[in-house]
């Protein structure tokens, strides 16, 4: 996603709080009409109701795009006029309301109305202080800084986890150059180097995991080591999948993995677009949506972590909307957060009663927005992948691998795009618990799991089968590029060196590939795929074998 700058979220804020004012300005001129009409008796009472709502929601927005006093002054006439609405609303006496009305215009609810205006000029300096562009990683492959003294070693570490898909740099002790720390996700240094100054650079460094490399095991080294930041310590890092299994957990934990998927419902135009601009100028993806109608379908078709919503929008009532997506299944886990200028906690409570999750009181502050929503986004992906993905391996479980595929199939066939589903397995791997033991076992199922999340696409579709079978799906890939996609991955997980009873081993895969969208169903494609995997074992093991059934 591209990152915008500070400047330029500035100015966009900036062009939305101009557009905020004007309509503001005319908005007030339509409450003094209104409320005019209203002691003339040319309007009806129950467009106090309107007024009332008009308010409200200027003092829910006013603060939000810099006009504080604004906000504040609304939310004075918001309180002293609610009480005449609350009993329109309840079909009370409209004769007693009117009288109430009245006084009301005498103790000057008119002319503080107009003096809303004055207020519309003065507003503070749009600051976008709080955006920081955060470092564009998808689709780059990771950046690990390596800091080595034994050439020999350093030389097995850039050939081993350049197979993984991550581009290594190299620094020597003695020229510490806090520039090449620029764009690096992580670092690993021996921890002889970080005894003198290396040491205070390195704990100068905030947000980069490190991992060292140390023999030492005393309680006091290692206390000193975590004391200067290091993250994690590795004895053997010659061991490259255990090296790179702990990259991997490492960098999934990472600052810059802290993203997600917004929806937020809002019929305040304005107010969207600005919540829009602020939250993904932070790196959030985000749906904004000014009709709760559609509500249904752009949820379906965007799959949010979390939705921020408004409480009152026209018609519809925010509380009311979460308990109709309570009905479906799949959205009883969304977190639903409402935005609202409601003040009392008693109706706050009872708004979360029906549905929601949380409640920011609005106007709210942008960085608070920001923060808000991508913890809550992280709480969700967390909870989301305890749920989706398996624990060894972190890819998609079975169930959720296959409904994925299915989802691909559809998207093939309606789009009439070519995309490629594949099995692998592992080759004579009881061979290897049997030989090795379990353990070692289960770090040779992690490292062609990591070898296959870093070398495939964002938008690939990887899931962890059964224990030692995977599905592959590619969408948008011919079938040959496929197969040479699948055979260099196969080549270098050959190449990869276990450790293991002390000796060093290789393994190797087997794998059946289908063309998706050639075949009925999902289901069908998967099992050409699967009968192509047990074809290969057959002939012999580690390689492609293409299936061969496609649609007359
Ligand atoms: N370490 C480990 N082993 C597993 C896991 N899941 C399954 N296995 C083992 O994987 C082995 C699979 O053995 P087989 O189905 O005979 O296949 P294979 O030995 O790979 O032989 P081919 O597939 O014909 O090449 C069994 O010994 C399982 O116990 C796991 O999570 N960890």
């Amino acid at each position: 996603m591209p990152q915008s700058s500070s400047s330029e979220v500035q100015k966009r804020l900036e062009i939305l709080r101009y557009r905020f004012q004007d309509k503001t300005i005319r908005e007030i001129d339509d409450l003094v009409a209104s409320v005019l009409g209203v002691s003339q008796g040319s309007e009806a009472i129950g467009k106090l109701v309107n007024i009332y709502q008009q308010l409200h929601r200027l003092a829910g927005s006013a603060g939000t795009f810099g006009f504080a006093r604004l906000g504040a002054q609304a939310r004075k006439l918001e309180m002293a006029i609610k009480p005449l609405a609350d009993q329109v609303t309840a079909d009370a006496d409209n004769e007693h309301v009117r009288l109430q009305f009245q006084q009301l215009l005498k103790r000057g609810f008119e002319s503080d109305l107009a003096g809303l205006g004055h207020f519309v000029e003065e507003a503070e300096p749009v600051s976008a202080k709080w955006h920081q562009p955060r470092p564009a990683r998808a689709g780059n492959p990771p950046v690990l800084l390596l800091m080595e003294p034994d050439p020999h070693l350093t030389r097995q570490i850039l050939r081993g986890l350049a197979l993984y898909g991550y581009q290594v740099r190299l620094l020597s002790a003695d020229e510490p150059r806090p520039d090449i720390l620029h764009g690096v996700d992580l670092i690993m240094i021996r921890d002889s180097l970080l005894q003198n100054k290396m040491a205070r650079w390195l704990t100068e460094l905030h947000g980069i995991p490190v991992i060292c490399f140390s023999n030492a095991y005393e309680f006091t080294t290692r206390y000193h080591l975590a004391s200067l930041g290091v993250d994690a310590c590795i004895d053997e890092p010659h061991d490259i999948p255990v090296l790179a299994d702990r990259v991997e957990q490492l960098l999934s934990e990472g600052p810059t993995t802290l993203t997600g998927r917004v929806m937020i419902v809002d019929d305040d135009r304005e107010l969207l677009e600005h919540y829009r601009v602020v939250l993904t100028s932070g790196g959030l993806q985000v749906q904004a949506l000014d009709d709760p109608a559609s509500l249904l379908a752009a949820l379906s078709e965007f799959r949010p972590d979390i939705l921020l919503m408004d409480v009152q929008m026209g018609p519809y009532d925010g509380p009311t909307l979460a308990r109709m997506l309570r009905f479906q299944s799949e959205w009883l886990s969304l977190p639903i957060i409402f935005l609202s200028s409601e003040e009392d906690q008693n109706r706050q409570f009872d708004v979360l009663a029906r549905g929601g999750d949380d409640f920011v009181t609005k106007p709210v502050a942008d960085e608070f927005l920001l923060r808000t929503a991508r913890i809550r986004c992280y709480r969700a992906r967390q909870l989301g992948k305890l749920v989706a993905l398996d624990g060894l391996t972190g890819l998609l479980k079975h169930a959720f691998a296959k409904t994925e595929l299915n989802r691909e199939y559809a998207r093939c066939i309606r789009n009439g795009h070519s995309s490629a589903v594949a099995m692998l397995d592992l080759d004579n791997f009881k061979q290897i618990n049997d030989t090795y033991g379990h353990q070692t076992g289960d770090m040779v199922i992690k490292a062609l799991s990591n070898l296959l999340r870093h070398r495939l696409r964002n938008t690939d579709i990887i899931g962890r089968y059964g224990g030692e079978e995977f599905v592959v799906v590619l969408p948008e890939c011919e079938l040959d590029k496929a197969v040479g996609v699948l055979e260099t991955l196969s080549q270098d997980f050959s190449r990869l060196a276990f450790t293991g009873d002390g000796s060093e081993f290789s393994v190797t895969f087997s794998a059946g590939v289908a063309a998706l969208n050639t075949y009925e169903s999902g289901e069908q494609a998967i099992e050409a795929a699967d009968r192509a995997l047990y074809q290969r074992k057959r002939a012999g093991r580690d390689g492609i074998t293409v299936a061969t059934a496609v649609l007359s």
